[in-house]
């Protein structure tokens, strides 16, 4: 087998859809997305309320189960792997920014960043030593024994971004990343997200109803009627 490093597509998605049973009737949401990300290609994923990004997202982040249609990571069908097998998926090349945080309220923004690496087997001197790192070049510096509560929205979100690129993963998925931001401090979180996104290799799907942000992206997908389209 080859080993997932191998891979030039970091996703390759095909025929995904999902309905949800709404009262009597079962609603399509997704209804056959085709999709393929290379390697270190930052995408923008935009569309109206309710098109299905999250939906999207939670399918192709492995966190929910109710789907048809193949999604398949580093060369593995997912279809094909046990729940074990797929979290391990997700802990080694999966990174995940929700609009809220989602930072562990007891931990400090260090240790927030220490944790997923000391859960995938990092030795406690080198979490430490790549989370400084990453809160340094998202200028957190002077906050890294800050607790959430003691930070600002934005610190926060910074924290998160720095937590989701901890194990370096292949891929990175944004739902609305910013969206709980005032849109000064949303363009200066997004843009630091993607230059160090783009300095570690990593892809990125990332949901936004920020249009000049989606524009400085390589590719713009927008969902529409259950269905991805490409914008040129
Ligand atoms: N668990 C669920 N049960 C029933 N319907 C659901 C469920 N989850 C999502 N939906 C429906 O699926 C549709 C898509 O929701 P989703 O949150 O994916 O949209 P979205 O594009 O992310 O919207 P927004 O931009 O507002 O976040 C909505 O109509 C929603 O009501």
């Amino acid at each position: 087998m080859n080993s997932p490093l191998s891979y030039n597509n970091v996703i390759e998605v095909t025929d995904l859809q999902r309905a949800f049973k709404q009262g009597e009737h079962e609603i399509q949401i997704l209804r056959g997305i085709d999709l393929i990300v290379r390697r270190g290609e930052i995408l923008a994923l935009l569309g109206p309320s309710g098109a299905g990004k999250s939906t999207f997202l939670q399918a192709i982040g492995l966190l929910e189960n109710g789907f048809t249609g193949s999604i398949n990571i580093l060369g593995q069908e997912i279809g094909s792997l046990n729940d074990k097998e797929r979290t391990a998926i997700r802990r080694d090349h999966l990174g995940f920014v929700y609009q809220f945080h989602h930072l562990l309220p007891d931990f400090s923004a260090l240790e927030n960043v220490m944790l997923p690496q000391l859960i995938q087997g990092k030795s406690s001197h080198q979490a430490k030593e790549h989370a400084h790192f990453l809160l340094n070049s998202l200028k957190l510096e002077e906050r890294l024994k800050h607790y959430p509560s003691q930070l600002s929205g934005g610190e926060q979100q910074r924290v998160a971004v720095a937590r989701a690129l901890a194990n370096r993963p292949a891929l990175v998925l944004a739902d609305e990343p910013t969206g709980n931001l005032d849109e000064a401090t949303g363009d200066i979180v997004l843009h630091e997200f993607l230059r160090l996104v783009r300095r570690q290799g990593s892809a990125a799907i990332i949901a936004t109803h920020n249009m000049a942000m989606a524009r400085k992206m390589d590719r713009i997908v927008t969902l529409h009627d259950g269905r991805l389209i490409e914008e040129y």
